[in-house]
Formats: structure tokens, C-alpha cells, sequence
């Protein structure tokens, strides 16, 4: 668990970089912090795990304030991942993910295995990655080894600062699958900076929408979408509305507007339960063909055209509400 209580802090030109700037983050959920460059996002962050301190506030991490903690041990529960993977070029694959392991002592057969799991389930196949070098890796390749890295001692504590920003946009989506699929962070508690909204709205279970320092709304998708605090976050979703509200809205939220017949035959693989329409699109678009969804134990059919209906009723609804946005 996070928390933040009022923190601030300006830096020497005396500018404020982060304004009285307060949020909770669970045991199991990812918040995003997002926002335009300069908005103060990394150094909150990084006020988490004291490289930077605040002028004033409290931060307190696992239910202790970080000023009682003593810097090593906090830093050692609380895996960092940073855009550029900070591997050391001269350690090999296996060596860079078991560095904090090593640190904290374990045996060398618990390391080797823990490694050997975590490159499994990240996709470098260990017989063709473990004695191998970052440089012989591609991007997408040593930002997974970064992962796994920041995984391995499992820490309860996941600060991500735009892990997936350096890489091509369709590594991009394939690593940010990965780590949306990943049982590892389902225990922990996750922030990540981002200012890519797409990224935010796949990963985030709330977002934590800042400009100039402060926070102008924190909230899920969903509200940030359907109940904007102010003109502000109206405005920052416009651009891609339509792409936004089909992924904040999931299946469940519209399933008693979906067709409700079930049907017993199963044709293509069942679309998990938190699914959005935005994947169940995505799925019948790669599939060519309709997507199966289940709830209440029946198995339901869907196709583009059921599915948007369904959609745009529900957004019809919670607008006349009054919970829709005076833009849509
Ligand atoms: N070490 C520093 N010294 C002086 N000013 C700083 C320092 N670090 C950050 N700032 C300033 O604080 C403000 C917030 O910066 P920060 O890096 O937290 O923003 P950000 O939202 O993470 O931006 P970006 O997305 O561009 O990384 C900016 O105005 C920045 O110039």
C-alpha cells in the first residue's frame, strides 16, 4: 500500500514542481500517473522511493512513513523500472535479473530458479538468453529483462517510470500485454508514469490525471471519462474519445444489453471476464469472426454489430444520468 499525504516540492528555481499532491494506491492495484511533460509526474515518483524529498507531506509506503525506513531496505522492497532498462552491459541476462536477490543473500540455486521462472514467463526462452549480454538483446527484449529484474525478489512495491517508452509502438503493445497478463503484479502494488493515455487506460485500474503540479482528477477510466472533474481532463481525453470510452467501458458494464440467447458451442477462446469492448473488437477483428463471452455461467455470442449497439445504449444511459460529459 501507498500513500500520499499534501506533498509538495519546488525545486531550486523555487517553481513549484509538485503541488499539494495526496492519493492511495491498494495492495493489487496499478495507478497511473499521467500527464503532459513537466506536470510533475517522475518526481513524484521518485519522492516514493526518497531520491528525491519532499518540501512537505507524508509519503508512506507498506503502512510505515519512507522517513522512518531506512533507505536500503525501502529501496529493496520496491521494484524500479525506468524507461532506458539501467541493465549493466558488462552482466549477463541471468546476472542483471538476480542482482537484488544476490543483495538480500539468497542461495544461488533459489536464484538461478527464480530467473529461470521470471524469463519464462517474460518470453526469453533461458537455454537462448541466460549467459547473453543487453546489447545482444532487442529493446522490447532487455526492457522484459528490466522487468524481470525489478520482479525478482518479488517486492511488494512496483514504481514504473514510462517502462515501455523507448520501444516502437508494436513492441510497445506486445510488452504491455505481457505485463497486463503477468500473475506476478496481481499482489502488488503498482504506479507507473506514463503520458501515453492509451497505455494508461489499458493498465490503469485508476489514473491520477496531473498538469503543472497538481492532481486534477484521480479516478478509473471510466470516471475520468463519464464524470470529468473539469474542463481540463474534458479536454485531454477529446482527441481520442471514442478509442478511450471502448476500452474504460468492459463487457460486464454492458452485458445486460447484450444478446441473450447463449449458445453451448464453443468457436473461438472465451474473452476474459474484466475484458473491454475495445479487446473483444480487437479479438473479433484478428479472428475475423464473433467472440464468446461468459457471465452467470451461460456462454454468450457476440458479434461488431450486437456489441456496438449494446455500447452506445449503455453510454446513452448513463448520460441522460448525468453522468456523461459535456463534449460527447
Ligand atoms: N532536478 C531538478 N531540478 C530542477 N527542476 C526540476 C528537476 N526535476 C524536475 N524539475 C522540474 O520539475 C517539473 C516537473 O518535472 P517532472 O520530471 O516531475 O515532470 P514529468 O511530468 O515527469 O515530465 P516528463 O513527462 O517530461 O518526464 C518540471 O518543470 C521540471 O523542469
Amino acid at each position: 500500500m501507498i500513500k500520499l499525504e499534501r506533498v509538495n516540492k519546488s525545486f531550486q528555481n523555487g517553481k513549484p514542481a509538485v503541488s499539494d499532491v495526496s492519493f492511495e494506491v491498494n495492495t493489487g492495484e496499478t495507478l497511473v500517473l499521467l500527464g503532459t511533460s513537466g506536470s510533475g509526474k517522475t518526481t513524484t515518483l521518485r519522492m516514493i522511493n526518497r531520491l528525491i524529498a519532499p518540501d512537505s507531506g507524508k509519503i508512506y509506503v507498506n503502512g510505515e512513513a519512507v522517513t522512518n525506513q531506512e533507505t536500503t531496505s525501502l529501496r529493496r522492497n520496491i521494484g524500479y523500472v525506468l524507461q532506458d532498462n539501467g541493465l549493466f552491459p558488462h552482466y549477463t541476462v541471468a546476472e542483471n535479473i538476480g542482482i537484488v536477490p544476490s543483495l538480500l543473500k539468497w542461495d544461488k540455486k533459489r536464484i538461478e530458479e527464480r530467473t529461470r521462472t521470471l524469463m519464462e514467463k517474460l518470453h526469453l526462452p533461458p537455454t537462448e538468453y541466460y549467459h547473453a549480454y543487453p546489447q545482444q538483446l532487442s529493446g522490447g527484449q532487455q526492457q522484459r529483462v528490466g522487468l524481470a529484474r525489478a520482479l525478482a525478489a518479488d517486492p511488494p512495491v512496483l514504481l514504473m517510470d514510462e517502462p515501455f517508452g523507448a520501444l516502437d509502438p508494436v513492441t510497445r503493445a506486445s510488452v504491455r500485454k505481457e505485463f497486463r497478463s503477468l500473475d506476478e503484479i496481481s499482489n502488488k502494488t503498482v504506479i507507473m508514469v506514463t503520458h501515453d493515455v492509451q497505455e494508461a487506460f489499458q493498465l490503469g485500474d485508476r489514473i491520477c490525471l496531473m498538469d503543472k503540479g497538481t492532481i486534477q482528477q484521480t479516478g478509473t477510466p471510466a470516471e475520468l471519462l463519464f464524470a470529468p472533474a473539469n474542463d481540463f481532463v474534458i479536454h485531454f481525453f477529446q482527441e481520442q474519445r471514442l478509442l478511450l470510452e471502448l476500452n474504460a467501458v468492459k463487457l460486464s458494464d454492458i452485458r445486460t444489453l447484450l444478446p441473450t440467447d447463449h449458445v453451448t458451442e464453443k468457436g473461438s477462446p472465451i474473452l476474459p471476464e474484466d475484458a473491454s469492448c475495445w479487446d473483444a473488437l480487437e479479438q473479433m477483428t484478428t479472428l475475423s469472426k464473433p467472440v464468446y463471452y461468459s457471465f452467470d455461467g451461460k456462454l454468450i455470442r457476440i458479434d461488431s454489430a450486437a456489441l456496438m449497439q449494446a455500447f452506445t445504449q449503455y453510454k446513452q444511459t448513463i448520460s441522460s444520468n448525468g453522468r456523461s460529459t459535456r463534449l460527447s
